[in-house]
């Protein structure tokens, strides 16, 4: 019941949304938030003060709701600047109304303007200032109006007046808290999506050079703290200077891709891959013998060499790997240590004719 409500909540909030990583995404959802709010108080008015049979204050609410509903609509169909205008407009409005000739002063409905104030500066972008100062400037102008001229409410009984005070608190203090909670929440989302990126090759949508070999400090730190064995691998695309000679770049680039999904696809779940730089690439394997690794490289080897790449023209692209692989070994203090065994066992299988799986085991260094 209460994930169904947060759902809707959720899908409420993200009426008229477009893009995921949009720069206005925090004020998007402060708008459609406002709205929801702003028309739960009309209902809620609405009812209240129709069992109460005051009906200029019903009508008043009932006004508000539909309004509301407009700019809510707007926001639906993509007119944000319009759903983001009208808000603080209808706001303006039902507080000074209400504060000044409904409620009176004394109720401390008019201390909404806050809100109205922390709208402004949360939803209008920097070329939006004009239509922010003018609103924050008006709403001040009239909270300052109701505190000096404390009128007295014709439809409020004094009784009536210190429930809406504790009520405004309540709504202020949950207004702020979901906002808070909202640019909290959309900052670390962003923050998680940058971080993606600064770990990701573009290109070929695996880890960069940066993450790979922070992958490799971790692993083999665990490695040597569990005494498990890890292998490093270093698998370089043959010839693929021919490639881009003969092909073109755009074809490399294409090369570069699909051979990075194909190694990513065989290797299994608990290895690590990235690319080195180049067309080379690192995969990682914690917790594996030299055999079983070997075994893993050689599937790799031969799911590349099996590959049909085509370029725009329909010419088949063949594409062919060597990979060097080399495992933790009891002298071993740091991870560049396999890692350069495992680039001895590349340029071996390089010069044993390319397209082969070479593994270094003899070294004890
Ligand atoms: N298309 C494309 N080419 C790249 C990229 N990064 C590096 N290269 C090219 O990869 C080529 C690597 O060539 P070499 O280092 O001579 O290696 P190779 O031709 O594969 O020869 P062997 O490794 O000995 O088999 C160079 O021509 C680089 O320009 C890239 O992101 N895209």
């Amino acid at each position: 019941m209460f994930s169904s409500i947060k759902k809707i909540i959720g899908k409420l909030l993200n009426i008229g949304f477009e893009d995921e990583f949009g720069n206005d995404l925090n004020q998007k959802h402060v708008v459609n938030f406002s709205y929801m709010m702003f028309c739960i108080s009309c209902l809620f008015m609405l009812i209240v003060f129709s069992l109460r049979q005051m009906s200029s204050v019903a009508i008043f609410s009932l006004v508000g709701l539909l309004i509301g509903l407009v700019g809510l609509r707007y926001s639906y169909i993509g007119y944000f600047s319009r759903a983001q205008l009208l808000m603080p407009i209808l706001k303006i409005s039902q507080i000074s109304i209400l504060s000044l000739f409904y409620f009176g002063t004394n109720s401390g409905f008019h201390w909404f303007f806050v809100n109205v104030i922390a709208y402004s500066f949360v939803v209008f972008r920097a070329d939006q200032n004009f239509a922010k100062y003018w609103i924050v400037s008006i709403s001040i102008v009239l909270f300052l109006m109701c505190e000096l001229l404390n009128t007295r409410g014709i439809y409020l009984t004094s009784f009536d007046q210190s429930v809406i005070v504790i009520f405004v608190f309540l709504a202020l203090s949950f207004n702020f808290a979901m906002v808070i909670n909202l640019v909290i929440n959309r900052l670390k989302s962003v923050n998680s999506h940058l971080r993606t990126l600064a770990e990701m090759d573009e290109l070929t949508g695996l880890s960069n050079r940066r993450k790979v070999l922070a992958d490799a400090v971790n692993i083999f730190a665990d490695s040597v703290i569990n005494r498990e064995s890890c292998v490093f691998a270093i698998v370089d695309l043959d010839h693929f200077k021919k490639i881009n000679d003969t092909f073109g770049h755009e074809a490399g680039d294409l090369v570069l891709a699909k051979v990075s999904a194909m190694m990513a696809s065989v290797i299994r779940p608990q290895d690590e891959i990235g690319r080195y730089g180049g067309e080379e690439f690192i995969v990682i394997m914690s917790d594996t013998s030299l055999k079983d690794a070997e075994v893993v490289m050689e599937r790799m080897r031969q799911s590349v060499e099996n590959m049909l790449i085509e370029t725009e023209h329909g010419i088949v692209i063949p594409v062919t790997v060597s990979i060097g692989v080399a495992a933790i070994a009891p002298s071993v203090s740091r991870y560049e240590e396999i890692l350069a065994q495992a680039d001895k066992g590349l340029y071996a299988a390089k010069r044993n004719g390319r397209n082969r799986v070479s593994v270094q085991s003899d070294y004890q260094s």
